[in-house]
């Protein structure tokens, strides 16, 4: 079997692949494909390993239709069409699991960060402007025994909740479609309806998939319910929030911050007003990049290419849409 692959794996995947006997070819430029490039190289590959944020629509996949399998470095799957490709019958893999404690502890940072301003204290140190301490000053805001909810208390969010409780004593109240009873019994999470999630969490953790339901969910209507002293936290995907009404509910004093690991638009651009914000932390979607999970991740992915090329089923293929 041949695959392509749109970045350089990390290298515990590749060995698994060379090991196999899988042909490698990677794309090593330090510049992304464009959707033409990318249709291009598959011509001449049996299979697709995507590790960038490349866009699988209908019009990818159907002059793709040649490939076993499209496995993706990612457990998030919503820049890629399913329908389009169950009805193409190309199966299509993600990489769950292994990347929630990663990606958790990313959020729990983002939360830390927001809630003691320190992004933004570090800029003024590198400002020269340390100043003189003064016990009224650069106050940030308590986590011990407050109000963690969670919107999508998934694989990810259970280990979100797990840290708060763990670390702070919180208090965990979650939203989801259905009930996650194991984090109920064994977190205390109580599930509440998305009103109560927004009016009650002092910091407030996104972890739901991006569909068209959860799409810019929170947008100013949302963040109007919410505490003047809450935090939102972002590591799920930009487009749930809508970065206008963050950036105005901050300024507004209607929430009191926010920690994004993903942006919306991404890359966000240098000159964002939410980059000069004290109570704001930003990452540059880096959830799982830890070298343990991303190898972890290449792994996982890898297997997914060698079940296909060997016949076997695919561990991690993406069933619902
Ligand atoms: N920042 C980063 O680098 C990373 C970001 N991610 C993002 O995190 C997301 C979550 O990953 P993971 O925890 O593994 O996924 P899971 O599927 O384990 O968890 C998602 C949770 O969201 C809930 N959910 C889905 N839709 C809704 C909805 N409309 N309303 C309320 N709850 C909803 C689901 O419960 P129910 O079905 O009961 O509603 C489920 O519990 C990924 O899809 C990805 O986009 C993932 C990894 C890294
Ligand atoms: O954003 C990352 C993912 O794994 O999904």
């Amino acid at each position: 079997m041949k695959i392509f692959i749109t970045r350089v794996l990390p290298p515990a995947g590749l060995a698994m692949l060379e090991r196999a006997g899988v042909q490698v070819t990677q794309w090593t430029e330090r510049r992304g494909l464009s959707h033409d490039e990318l249709v291009a190289h598959c011509q001449q590959y049996d299979a697709l390993l995507l590790a960038s944020d490349n866009t699988i629509d209908r019009a990818f996949l159907e002059q793709c239709r040649h490939l076993k399998v499209i496995s993706l470095l990612s457990v998030g799957y919503d820049k890629v069409d399913i329908a389009a490709a169950n009805e193409l019958g190309i199966p299509v893999t993600n990489t769950p699991g292994v990347l929630s404690a990663a990606t958790a502890d990313t959020a729990f940072l983002l939360m830390l960060a927001s809630s003691r301003k320190a992004f933004f204290q570090h800029k003024r140190i590198i400002r020269g402007e340390w100043g003189f301490s003064e016990p009224t000053a650069n106050l940030g805001i308590a986590l011990e025994g407050k109000t963690l909810g969670i919107w999508g208390l998934g694989s990810i969010g259970y280990v979100m909740a797990q840290r708060c409780v763990q670390a702070f004593g919180m208090k965990v109240i979650y939203h989801n479609r259905g009930r996650n009873e194991a984090a109920e019994k064994e977190l205390g999470a109580q599930w509440v309806s998305f009103e109560e999630l927004l009016a009650q969490s002092d910091v407030l953790s996104v972890h739901t998939a991006l569909t068209p339901e959860t799409a810019g969910r929170f947008n100013m209507t949302a963040f109007s319910q919410m505490k003047p002293s809450a935090i939102f936290v972002n590591a799920a995907r930009g487009a749930i929030h809508h970065e206008g009404d963050l950036i105005a509910a901050i300024q507004q004093g209607i929430i009191w911050g926010a920690g994004l690991d993903v942006t919306n638009p991404e890359p966000m651009q240098p000159d964002n007003p939410l980059l000069e914000m004290p109570t704001v932390a930003v990452l540059p979607h880096i959830g799982s990049a830890t070298a343990e999970t991303r190898n972890a991740m290449s792994e996982m992915a890898a297997q997914n290419i060698i079940a296909s090329m060997k016949g076997e089923p695919l561990p991690n293929q993406v069933t619902s849409l």
